[in-house]
């Protein structure tokens, strides 16, 4: 079947493709029972639509042209009966189907979503999150259409074709012949047609794509946009977008109308000439009325599965664009790799950095460490300094094992990081940054949001002890209150408040502050970083700043320069450190 599928579709590399498909498969696999059950099911609905014109034909030619009036009544009461059980067959399947269709989306959804979780902010940057979320939505939902639908939409047609062709042949053999002219001329023009509407799909998937990108790019940029007076042209630019998904979705329907156009003419003219032959049979007395009407409606009810299965190699073309640009999601490899043998830290770590010859650099050329050695010790302050874009937040991303170095190893508590489970490792390990992430949800929610069992009385000593008590009690619902998605409702400080409460109730071997006080006035950051250095005093802390104020008081200071972490007397208070390192 997976072979099969492979070869309909006209891609470049059938062996990406087949592969591509046994991934999708292991989605249907555990729905096989489901499955089984609904095709049952199908094939009862089948043989009910399948049973109509029969009685039809019996009504007309046995009981009407025949004069029985109670076989009359009894075909009238066979067709009532067989039409609603046919109904409620077709409501319990649309159920079932619609049940089984969202169990495999959400599956498959949910597998990507966890495997995006796993890969590094290079992934991100290098990406537009509006492509991403094109993928995880459109294209997901077209492989599951594909998937679910068009597969049972295939099965029905194939019992229906075989029903009505069997029916067909036992009216009349010779007229059935027409059937067999029109099926191969319908199936060679498919064939003509399937590259334009791969490459058509392809084109209009990534316009929409666009279009998502861009809404996911402004939206959250609306102050921004309004503050430079920008909002005609970013109108403008979605104008233009639209445009152009429009115009790629209207070629797509031509093509597809041209693709759809020529078979269904050939299927109109097949039962012309049918209706031609056929009447002329009746005319002359060779053939009965009935028996004319059924073979017409199963002769429409043999081309619809032929054209629906024709439609389905049409939807492989497309489904097959999809199912290539969400495997590029799923091909994308993590960066870091799951120890094979973890060690598991123990309870208390002492939070002890080393840094043994590290070397890393985003392009190989271009190195943000060479060789580098330093020492975070346990229970200290650490200043990171340097100019900016030298490196420091990538050094507390190999911290965090966004990235290994290339070569060299960073050991905590004497253990590499490669061979420390990476939640455990995380768990111990706070950032304050000067981007603070908040979710959608109340106040409380968004502080427990790295330890969700922490107690309520923990909570309220971390809002006390991050200096929000005052704020909260301004608060309508208190610490239930609900801030805005993105935190848009809180000022810079207090969002920053909230990241420190966050770290407090992580208790962590490691708090990182990367410009955590930038967005409050000094005298509150004089605050903050007393209660920080009291509040976590036994544990390991870096702290990265601009500010010299904010540098005070830390026990060592670590200057990133030329690719190496230096020792940097504590008489420098120039930030920037260049000349510290002389
Ligand atoms: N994901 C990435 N891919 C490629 N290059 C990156 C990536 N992240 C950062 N860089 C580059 O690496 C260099 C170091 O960046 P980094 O953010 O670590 O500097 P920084 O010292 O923390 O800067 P700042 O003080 O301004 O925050 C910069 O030149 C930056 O452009």
């Amino acid at each position: 079947m997976v072979k099969w599928l492979a070869a309909a579709v006209d891609g470049k590399d059938p062996a990406k493709l087949e592969q591509a498909f046994r991934w999708l498969y292991t989605f249907i696999r555990p729905h096989r029972r489901a499955i089984i059950g609904l095709l049952g099911l199908s094939m009862l609905g089948s043989a009910f639509v399948l049973l109509q014109p029969w009685l039809t034909k019996m009504l007309i030619d046995d009981a009407l042209l025949a004069g029985d009036y109670n076989l009359l009544l009894v075909m009238a009461g066979a067709m009532i009966g067989v039409g609603i059980l046919s109904t409620i067959l077709s409501g319990v399947n649309r159920y079932l189907h619609t049940q089984l269709s969202g169990r495999i989306l959400f599956a498959l959804r949910e597998h990507l979503y966890c495997h995006l979780q796993t890969l590094s902010p290079r992934f991100f940057g290098g990406r537009r999150i509006g492509d991403i979320l094109s993928r995880l939505d459109g294209d997901v939902s077209q492989i599951q259409r594909f998937a679910v639908d068009s597969l049972f939409s295939a099965f029905s047609s194939v019992l229906g074709l075989v029903g009505a062709l069997v029916l067909l042949v036992s009216l009349s053999w010779q007229l059935s012949l027409l059937v067999l002219v029109l099926i191969p001329l319908e199936v060679l023009w498919l064939r003509w047609m399937r590259r334009k509407v791969e490459r058509q799909t392809r084109i209009m998937r990534e316009r929409s794509a666009d279009l998502s990108s861009f809404l996911v790019e402004t939206l959250p940029a609306m102050k921004f946009i309004q503050a430079s007076a920008q909002e005609k042209r970013e109108a403008n630019k979605l104008n233009g977008l639209s445009d152009r998904y429009l115009g790629e979705l209207l070629n797509l329907q031509v093509v597809e109308f041209f693709t759809q156009a020529i078979p269904s003419t050939l299927t109109s003219l097949t039962r012309a000439a049918a209706f031609l032959i056929g009447g002329y049979w009746v005319i002359q007395g060779q053939w009965q009325l009935g028996s004319l009407i059924a073979f017409s409606t199963y002769l429409g009810m043999a081309t619809g599965p032929v054209q629906s299965l024709l439609g389905l190699y049409v939807a492989i073309q497309r489904m097959s664009v999809s199912l290539d640009r969400v495997m590029e999601l799923r091909r994308a490899t993590p960066e870091v790799s799951l120890p094979e043998q973890p060690v598991t830290l123990p309870e208390h770590v002492q939070g002890d950095i080393v840094f043994e010859q590290v070397t890393f650099g985003y392009q190989a050329d271009r190195p943000i460490l060479s060789q580098a050695n330093a020492r975070f010790s346990a229970g200290r302050s650490t200043a990171l300094i340097g100019p900016s874009g030298v490196g420091k937040s990538t050094v507390i991303d190999l911290l965090l094992r966004y990235y290994d170095p290339s070569q060299g190893r960073i050991l905590l508590d004497g253990v590499e990081l490669r061979h420390i489970p990476l939640d455990q490792l995380r768990q111990h390990i706070a950032v304050v940054s000067q981007e603070v992430t908040l979710f959608r949800g109340s106040l409380a929610d968004n502080i427990r949001y790295a330890a969700p069992s922490a107690t309520q009385e923990q909570l309220l000593h971390a809002i006390e002890m991050a200096q929000l008590t005052d704020w909260v009690a301004t608060l309508p619902q208190g610490i239930e209150t609900p801030i805005g998605e993105r935190g848009s409702q809180l000022s810079g400080g207090q969002k920053q408040r909230v990241a420190i409460a966050r770290a407090l109730l992580q208790q962590p071997s490691i708090l990182i502050l990367d410009e955590a006080t930038s967005a409050v006035d000094e005298a509150t950051e004089r605050e903050v970083i007393t209660n920080v250095n009291r509040l976590f005093s036994g544990t390991t802390r870096i702290v990265i700043s601009h500010r010299a104020s904010t540098l005070v008081d830390v026990d060592e200071r670590l200057l990133l320069h030329e690719q190496q972490l230096l020792d940097d007397l504590p008489r420098h208070t120039d930030t920037t450190g260049v000349q510290g390192a002389s």
